[in-house]
């Protein structure tokens, strides 16, 4: 007999039933992951807040607990009589930063410090506010808690070049790669199963995948009329041609290194976290020692804590150089015209870089068919990416091309470009006009191997400043021109069986600072991506292996201090810079290991 329920029962029976209902199997697999990424989010997932005493000591003191610091507190920590503080300027990775399918909104969020270039009259001319916004994050996790996502490692000949910087042959390709795999966990069943496994970890921390969209397939065909070898990884042997990218999304989130690296290790007893604290100053001895840090805690106490063993200034690009010069420790110059006095004189905030980039639209075959919901779990759009050279003899790639398969009418185009890139209205407008209707193929290349380098400087004496950052794009005209060859390039995906059967056209975005050069000319690219250059947000460089740092990322003319970061690169890498930073920072704790003989987990 059926049960009775009681009218107090009934309208939570109704809402239960009416639930049932309407959960689909994609519809309950959503409520289980939202109910997992509530979990992640919770304050314990990632270690609480520790609370530490004026002149606290730990062996280790890791500045910056972003994509490298995370690593280097997991690693360091594996010694148990070692106790390491992990101090953080932000707080813990929100919400939305766990699902893939929400990158596009974190720029501009509340945890995008979102420091800008300078107006140098020459770049981001294009851009509502003249400047680049350089987006970066500020959470645990740093950067990685709001990058988008690509997994890519770069080839030999970009490490040849760092072991020739650092004068140490373990920085060139067959020593680093042990620790690509060191920290890679792939759950990629197609490329476990080929012969590139050999390539890539299977028991590291950070989870790596990638979708299998047939939306992708047609365009293998394309490139492959251009010449081009579709290839099943650019991570291994081969770094010429197109793949399905991976990425570093694994069941559904963000792996970022908060995430992957930190979240299982929070429970270790020689592990404190200090967030939403800022690190102000490294306090040295008067034999340039360095002694420990100081630091602002969120309600602004300020206190000294002591690493008895090193600091480590996981700070990021921008935030490294900064403290290293307010310590005294930079160029000469710079530092005698804002009064401190110089511990060791460096090239530290010169050798500036970062991939320049450019989009380019092409709108294809009509449609009208209804676009699928969007998945916060996969990445927002199927991907494809190319490595390029123009010279054919070549092994490795100077441009790289990410391709996104963009539905008929879908905002994203027009939010990246206006939100993401800050671009003018007008040209945003342009490209979303100039698609309507239409599946589009949204293209971003950039410039693997600048020759042009910025710098970053000093604003003032005061931590709290952002520094100054000049972004040096385009100041060696080789790269413009280079650019512009590759746009040439790419463009000719347009004359391809496939695209010609759909009548494909480059999107006009009429920039009026091109008017009257004819579309597809030298100089009409040329004059394009002056105008629709931004960042690819791989700042790098500032506190450079063989400069700055010794070959095992000291910091040269004082002790017991080290780098590790990404602005320990030399040169850019050939690829995306998330990957190098895990790599860096997994042989950074080596290094640190041996040093100081602590447990040794090869
Ligand atoms: C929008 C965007 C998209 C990207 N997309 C990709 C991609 O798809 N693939 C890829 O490979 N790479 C990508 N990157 C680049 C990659 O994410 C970065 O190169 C990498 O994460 C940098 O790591 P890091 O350790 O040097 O710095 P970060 O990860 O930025 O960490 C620095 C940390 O230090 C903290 N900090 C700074 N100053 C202080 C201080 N004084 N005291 C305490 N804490 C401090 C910051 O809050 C931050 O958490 C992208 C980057 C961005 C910004």
């Amino acid at each position: 007999m059926a049960k009775k329920h009681t009218a107090e029962q009934r309208p939570y029976l109704f809402c239960i039933a009416t639930l049932m209902r309407a959960m689909t199997p994609l519809r309950l697999l959503h409520v289980v992951h939202v109910l997992t990424v509530a979990r992640l989010v919770s304050p314990e997932h990632y270690g609480r807040s520790t609370h530490v005493n004026d002149a606290e000591c730990f062996d280790f003191v890791v500045v910056g607990g972003g994509t490298a610091g995370c690593v280097l507190a997991n690693r360091l920590t594996e010694d148990e009589q070692t106790t390491v503080l992990l101090v953080e300027a932000g707080g813990d990775p929100p919400y939305e930063s766990m699902f893939p399918g929400l990158f596009p909104a974190m720029a501009g969020s509340r945890v995008d410090k979102n420091y800008t270039s300078e107006n140098d009259g020459r770049t981001q001319q294009c851009h509502r506010n003249r400047v680049a916004n350089l987006t970066s994050g500020h959470m645990l996790g740093g950067s990685s808690g709001l990058n988008y996502m690509l997994y890519v490692r770069g080839g030999p000949s970009d490490y040849a070049h760092w072991a020739a910087a650092a004068a140490d042959p373990t920085w060139a390709w067959p020593d680093v790669l042990p620790y690509f795999i060191k920290s890679e966990r792939l759950e990629d069943p197609g490329l476990l199963n080929s012969p590139y496994k050999i390539y890539h970890g299977t028991n590291g921390y950070m989870g790596v995948a990638r979708e299998h969209r047939s939306e992708i397939n047609k365009f293998s065909e394309a490139v492959r009329e251009m010449g081009h070898e579709v290839l099943l990884d650019v991570n291994g042997y081969r770094h010429l041609g197109f793949t399905n990218p991976l990425f570093n999304i694994a069941d559904g989130v963000r792996q970022s290194a908060a995430y992957s690296f930190l979240a299982p290790i929070v429970h270790r007893k020689n592990l404190y976290i200090l967030k939403n604290t800022l690190v102000t100053e490294v306090i040295f001895d008067e034999k340039n020692n360095a002694e420990g840090v100081k630091v602002k805690t969120q309600n602004g106490t300020i206190l000294s804590l002591v690493a008895r063993k090193e600091v480590v200034l996981s700070a990021g690009a921008f935030k490294s150089p900064q403290l290293l010069m307010l310590a005294g420790i930079g160029p000469r110059d710079h530092l005698e015209d804002l009064g401190i006095p110089v511990r060791s004189n460096l090239p530290v905030g010169l050798n500036y870089q970062d991939h320049v980039a450019v989009f380019m639209s092409i709108k294809m075959e009509e449609s009208n068919a209804p676009s699928a919901p969007s998945n916060k779990h996969l990445f927002p759009l199927p991907t494809f990416v190319g490595y390029v050279a123009l010279d054919k003899r070549q092994e490795h790639p100077d441009y790289q091309v990410v391709n996104f398969v963009v539905p008929h009418d879908s905002e994203f185009p027009f939010n990246l470009c206006a939100f993401g890139y800050w671009f003018d209205f007008d040209i945003c407008h342009n490209l979303r006009n100039g698609g309507k209707g239409k599946t589009t193929l949204f293209s971003t290349l950039n410039i693997l191997h600048p020759r042009s380098r910025g710098r970053v400087t000093l604003r003032s004496r005061d931590p709290e400043d952002p520094p100054v950052i000049h972004t040096g794009m385009f100041s060696d005209e080789r790269d413009l021109d280079d650019l512009a060859r590759y746009l040439e390039d790419h463009a000719r995906i347009v004359n391809t069986t496939y695209f010609k059967s759909v009548g494909a056209e480059i999107v006009d975005l009429k920039l009026s600072m091109c008017r009257g050069l004819r579309a597809g000319s030298g100089q009409y690219w040329r004059c394009y991506a002056r105008c629709m250059m931004n960042t690819m947000y791989h700042y790098a460089g500032t506190c450079a292996l063989g400069g700055v740092l010794d070959s095992r990322l000291r910091v040269r003319g004082v002790r017991r201090l080290r780098v590790v970061d990404a602005s320990v690169m030399p040169t850019l890498p050939g690829g995306n810079t998330h990957a190098p930073v895990l790599m860096i920072a997994e042989k950074a704790a080596d290094f640190i290991k041996e040093e100081h003989r602590l447990f040794y987990n090869k």
